[in-house]
């Protein structure tokens, strides 16, 4: 998601879920709100707006921010939307007549501009938005509001508010926000666990997804699918490394091993090289439309964006035509178990067909199926190879931790290969996957949440058309709950006393994978392949940087999920020659 905010994994795509779960649909009284806060007078308002409009016709940042090229638009644009400015602001001149006696008590924000609200000062201020929404706190502390147009964006930074709202109040913070169009078509109308409001079908998919998949009897039954990937990472990476004088890149490697492992749970059979780049590429242009567009926070603007929804059409046309064959053989290798012997005894998919879901008549459809599926494969694949890099940098950038973390894995299990059973005797290889979560959440923010009916936090009004985001970095790394934040220590988790329930209930320090009712049902799972992975990787090589002695840069940026700014490559040297 270059610079704007895409979260993860969600329906066609959940992880970035902080804007890609927050859009809305255009509702006509909310593009009052700016007055709720502007206080403008209901004269200067029309000429304002028509002024903001111009301004953002004109703003080429504006439109790459939204990656959007004025090219594409419709040569009349200007007078298009000079026409549009004016009927906005007749329209809003009426409509603030009556909007006074409904004001918010938001919480405090930047303030912004009538209608378009900070939407262009995010946008100029060249910053990814976890920056810009970083440099916020220190003058707006543990929750302030971002307005992006119609949406209101209410930040939480502060661990006990967050854990008031996830935790104390869970049901009623449960819920997400309504979707944009796009993101309509990707989500079968909000057909997936994440995207789903917070209700019955939201409880049918999510108890499908956990009881039937991630359950860790169900985990344990595809334990050679994890261990032929592992294989597969250390092969890859030898020869990779033989190939450029030991320089290997981190993530692609990583991502590659655990979308195998994920597109074999899913589909239940394993796929040639070729049809996991295919499959890879399908879902990447999936993420890639669904990045946020200028529209999905002015939706007046949407007419003229005709170019791009037929472009969504057509991306998920592709996604929906490449996928149900694989669906489709799915379906007669369960006829004819024992016929296809590269189908695994059991598959997400299967645990889909015949979905009872509260409130349906009928089991998903095919179209319905493939946004499960993308959801499974999106949830689990960026996020966990993110974890991996992050790790490496750390190892790389603390030898000492490296050279400890080795010690464990070579005097538990000796010369053989680690397995999934050792990890739960190895603290150190645990200390040091927590603390590269609390250092480093692949995402920055949860998915959006939605309140249920209108509440309040910390004193002020949370509305339920508000998107409600908890912005991870401020909590993992506030000075409040830990010490010495900055510093990469696993040993914290081990002398030094400090400890968090990654869960959330007993209090909030940490939460890359989100608290409450919405926690990310695949932790379980997910720890499990960066132990292993992680383990696996520093039993096979001794790791370090490229060009040697370089100082790796810790900034990261914005893709899919918060990678390095730099792709990690590191010069790999195996342990036993
Ligand atoms: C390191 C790996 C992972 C991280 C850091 C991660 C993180 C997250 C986060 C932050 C959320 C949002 C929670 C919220 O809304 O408050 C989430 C939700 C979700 N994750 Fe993960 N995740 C990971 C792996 C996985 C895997 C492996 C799967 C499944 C295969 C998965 C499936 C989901 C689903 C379905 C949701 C939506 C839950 C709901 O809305 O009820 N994730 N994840």
């Amino acid at each position: 998601m270059s610079n704007s905010n895409t979260l993860l994994f969600c329906s066609g795509g959940i992880y970035e879920r902080a804007f890609i779960g927050s859009t809305c649909n255009f509702k006509l009284p909310s593009i009052l709100y700016p007055f709720y806060t502007y206080h403008l007078t209901e004269t200067s308002f029309p000429l304002l707006s028509l002024s903001i409009f111009s301004l953002l016709l004109h703003t080429s940042q504006m439109a790459s921010f939204f990656t959007l090229s004025t090219a594409s638009l419709s040569p009349y644009y200007h007078i298009l939307f000079s026409v549009l400015a004016l009927v906005i602001s007749g329209l809003l001149f009426l409509l603030t007549r009556k909007s006074k006696s409904r004001r918010l008590n938001l919480p405090p924000g930047p303030p912004g501009w009538p209608i378009v609200g900070n939407l262009f000062q995010v946008a100029r201020s060249g910053k990814p938005f976890f920056v810009y929404v970083n440099d916020l706190i220190p003058k707006y502390g543990s929750i302030f509001t971002l307005k992006m147009g119609t949406r209101n964006l209410i930040i939480l930074t502060d661990p006990k508010l967050v854990h008031e709202a996830l935790i104390e109040k869970g049901p009623l913070y449960a819920s997400r926000p309504s979707e944009n169009p796009t993101r309509n078509i990707f989500s079968s109308n909000k057909f997936s666990v994440n995207a789903s409001l917070y209700g019955p079908v939201w409880r049918s998919l999510r108890r499908n997804m956990v009881q039937n998949m991630l359950s860790s009897s169900r985990i344990k039954e595809f334990h050679s699918v994890r261990n032929k990937a592992m294989d597969t990472l250390i092969n890859r990476l030898s020869s990779e490394a033989e190939n450029n004088s030991g320089v290997v890149l981190v993530l692609k490697n990583a991502r590659f091993a655990v979308f195998c492992i994920l597109l074999a749970m899913c589909f239940g059979f394993e796929m040639d090289d070729q049809t996991v780049e295919k499959m890879d590429q399908i879902l990447k242009s999936v993420l890639i439309i669904l990045n946020p567009r200028i529209d999905d926070f002015l939706p007046i603007l949407s007419p003229f964006f005709s170019k791009q929804r037929k472009r969504a059409l057509e991306v998920r046309r592709e996604q929906v035509e490449f996928i149900v064959p694989f669906i489709e053989k799915r379906k007669e290798a369960i006829l004819s178990l024992g016929s296809d012997k590269s189908a695994t005894s059991f598959s997400y998919l299967d645990t889909l067909f015949d979905l009872k879901v509260d409130g349906r008549k009928s089991a998903p459809t095919n179209e319905e199926l493939v946004t499960l599926c993308s959801e499974f494969l999106n949830g689990g694949t960026d996020t966990t190879a993110t974890a991996i890099e992050w790790a490496v940098a750390q190892l790389i950038a603390n030898p000492r931790v490296q050279t400890k973390l080795f010690g464990e894995i070579k005097s538990l299990v000796g010369e053989r290969k680690v397995e999934e059973k050792d990890v739960e005797k190895m603290p150190y290889l645990q200390a040091v996957v927590k603390e590269t979560f609390r250092k480093h959440p692949p995402t920055s923010f949860t998915l959006t949440h939605a309140v249920m009916e209108p509440t309040s936090l910390g004193g002020y009004d949370v509305p339920t058309n508000a998107n409600v985001e908890i912005f991870l970095p401020a909590i993992g790394e506030n000075p409040k709950l830990w010490s010495n934040p900055e510093k990469f220590d696993p040993d914290r988790f081990i002398s030094g006393g400090e400890e968090a329930d990654i869960t959330g209930v007993t209090g909030v320090k940490m939460l890359p994978f989100g608290v409450g009712r919405r926690i990310c049902p695949g932790l379980g799972m997910a720890t499990i392949h960066v132990h292993l992975m992680l383990a696996r990787m520093i039993q096979e090589f001794e790791w370090s940087a490229y060009p040697q002695g370089k100082k790796l840069d810790f900034t990261g940026k914005l893709e899919f999920t918060v990678v390095m700014n730099e792709p990690l490559q590191a010069l790999i040297k195996p342990r036993v020659e």
